[in-house]
């Protein structure tokens, strides 16, 4: 399996636990974090030989070029905190890129110490709770030994966790590190071996690696950078309603079969939009995501 990858030499690692490096074979071979890759010895490092085929692939595209992050997941986590302030774009993104892959997500709300604005935000993702997105409070902060004696704060995300591959998605400053820290004590060894090992002299906080949170190796987290520039250009814009939920199930009673939902007379979303006794199941900022995605979506360069 690939556990981390710089440019083109990726770092596996062989089903009895140790890792190595290998370089592609030719150059058409594009392998990312979570492949499965059959890989033949050279002298002391590998040559990727075969990728077997992925169950998925989570990827963002901007007008420059596609990234993708990571394959084979079994969910998303994205992580954003009651501060610094979410982006709901940002989060909107990302969850139209997780559906367009049918990847499940779990959207985790930290710092729930800090009351008021943890109070405002957890409000302002209504929305997305009453979609259906599974959504839990934490406070991830490491505290004093008495606060941790009363409760562990990551009770409720373990079990949603253990046994499977996880991709952790994030804003700068949410909590990312500090999730990864606790849940993989040494993560930032392991960061230091991979860019040592795959040599670049830069560090790799700007690549994609996964961790073991378990001797057994079962629970796998991977962290990747990239939330901010979430390009969705791999999206076709007339498919972009029904990866949205809530507009979704109004996109079925539209009158034109290609309704846009933009100013179509007839357009189930509209008018459920414009019902003024305050029980839209759309909000107001949820339609501006989608208007300005469709516009940007129609307008992309190739
Ligand atoms: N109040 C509070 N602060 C927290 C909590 N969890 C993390 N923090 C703090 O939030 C700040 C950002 O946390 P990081 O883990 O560095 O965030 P990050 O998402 O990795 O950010 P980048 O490194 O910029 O990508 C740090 O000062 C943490 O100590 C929490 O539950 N409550
Ligand atoms: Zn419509």
């Amino acid at each position: 399996m690939v556990v981390a990858g710089h440019g083109r030499h990726v770092w596996v690692e062989t089903n009895d636990g140790k890792r190595l490096i290998c370089h592609p074979r030719g150059k058409k071979s594009q392998t990312v974090v979570g492949d499965r890759v059959l890989w033949q010895a050279t002298e002391d490092e590998g040559t990727v030989e075969k990728v077997e085929p992925r169950r998925n692939l989570f990827y963002r595209q901007d007008e420059i070029r596609t990234k993708a992050f990571a394959a084979n997941l079994d969910q998303i986590l994205i992580l954003i905190a009651a501060e610094p302030e979410f982006s709901e774009t940002q989060l909107s993104r990302a969850l139209i890129a997780a559906e367009a892959e049918q990847i499940k997500v779990i959207i985790a709300l930290n710092k729930s110490d800090l009351k008021a604005p943890f109070d405002l935000a957890w409000d302002r993702l209504g929305p997305y709770r009453d979609m259906g997105y599974t959504m839990l409070p934490l406070a991830l902060k490491p505290r004093t030994n008495s606060e941790l004696s009363g409760s562990n704060e990551l009770t409720t995300l373990m079990p949603l966790l253990n046994g499977r591959t996880t991709l952790v998605l994030g804003p700068s400053g949410a909590g990312k590190s500090t999730l990864i820290n606790r849940l993989v004590p040494e993560a930032r060894v392991l960061t230091n071996e991979i860019s040592t090992a795959l040599n670049t002299g830069k560090h790799t906080t700007t690549s994609t690696n996964l961790y073991w949170s378990d001797t057994a190796r079962t629970t796998a987290v991977i962290d990747s950078p990239g939330f901010q520039e979430f390009g969705l250009n791999h999206i076709d814009a007339m498919h972009l309603a029904g990866l949205m939920p809530d507009i979704k199930v109004h996109a079925s009673e539209c009158k034109f079969y290609n309704c846009t939902h933009l100013h179509e007379p007839g357009c189930g979303v509209i008018s459920e939009l414009k019902k003024a006794d305050g029980t839209s199941g759309i909000s107001a900022r949820r339609y501006k995501i989608y208007s300005d995605l469709f516009t940007e979506l129609t307008q992309k360069r190739y």
